[in-house]
């Protein structure tokens, strides 16, 4: 089982780390015929400018929709969950726009930029250790999503079928269950 870890920008070796934790085995996507050899690809967190804008460059737009259209699980973390959403609060154009939400950035404000909390995700028995970082939030989920986790009442974990998004980084802790469970998803979706 192989899975992509887009390398745009971002936190890129601490995902492989988790994915191969959990089981698979993780590879630097750079261009867009490398999508061809993964089952399940990761959107780092960073800058969801900065990636959208380098996504549209290296026609990843079209690309990462044909893999999604073709069933194919995404797991977008934090700029990733932006770059996923149908829609951005305050921007007028989404970057992929596959998944169901809408989402705030940087939705913590300056006093709580950065934090550590344990998280209670549906579908993972014990608390997750989730760090946050100038985070997003989702302010709202559409039909078909279902909400994994949240945080003083505010969404910070939601899946769609076989996309699935976090506002916090699950790489860079050592808990790597939220790897095994997308590690899960590709291999369901493997199955069916
Ligand atoms: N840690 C992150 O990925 C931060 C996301 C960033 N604040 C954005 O809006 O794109």
């Amino acid at each position: 089982m192989k899975i992509g870890v887009l390398a745009l920008q971002g936190a890129v070796a601490e995902h492989i780390r988790s994915i191969e934790l959990a089981g698979a085995e993780g590879i630097a996507i750079k261009k867009v015929e490398e999508l061809e050899q993964v089952q399940g690809l990761i959107i780092p967190g960073g800058e969801s400018t900065t990636i959208g804008k380098l996504m549209r460059k290296y026609g990843f737009i079209e690309a990462i929709r044909q893999f999604s259209d073709a069933g194919k699980p995404i797991f977008g973390t934090c700029a990733g969950l932006i770059v996923l959403a149908k829609s951005i609060e305050g921007q007028e154009e989404p970057h992929l726009g596959l998944m169901n939400i809408t989402v705030a950035r940087n939705a913590f404000g300056r006093q709580r930029e950065s934090f550590e909390t344990d998280l209670d995700v549906k579908g993972i028995e014990e608390p997750v250790r989730a760090v946050f970082i100038r985070a997003p939030l989702i302010r709202s989920v559409g039909d078909g999503v279902d909400v994994l986790s949240s945080y003083n009442d505010e969404i910070v974990t939601a899946r769609e079928g076989h996309l699935l998004a976090s506002s916090f980084h699950p790489e860079l802790t050592d808990d790597y269950r939220l790897h095994q469970y997308f590690v899960d998803m590709v291999k369901a979706s493997q199955a069916s």
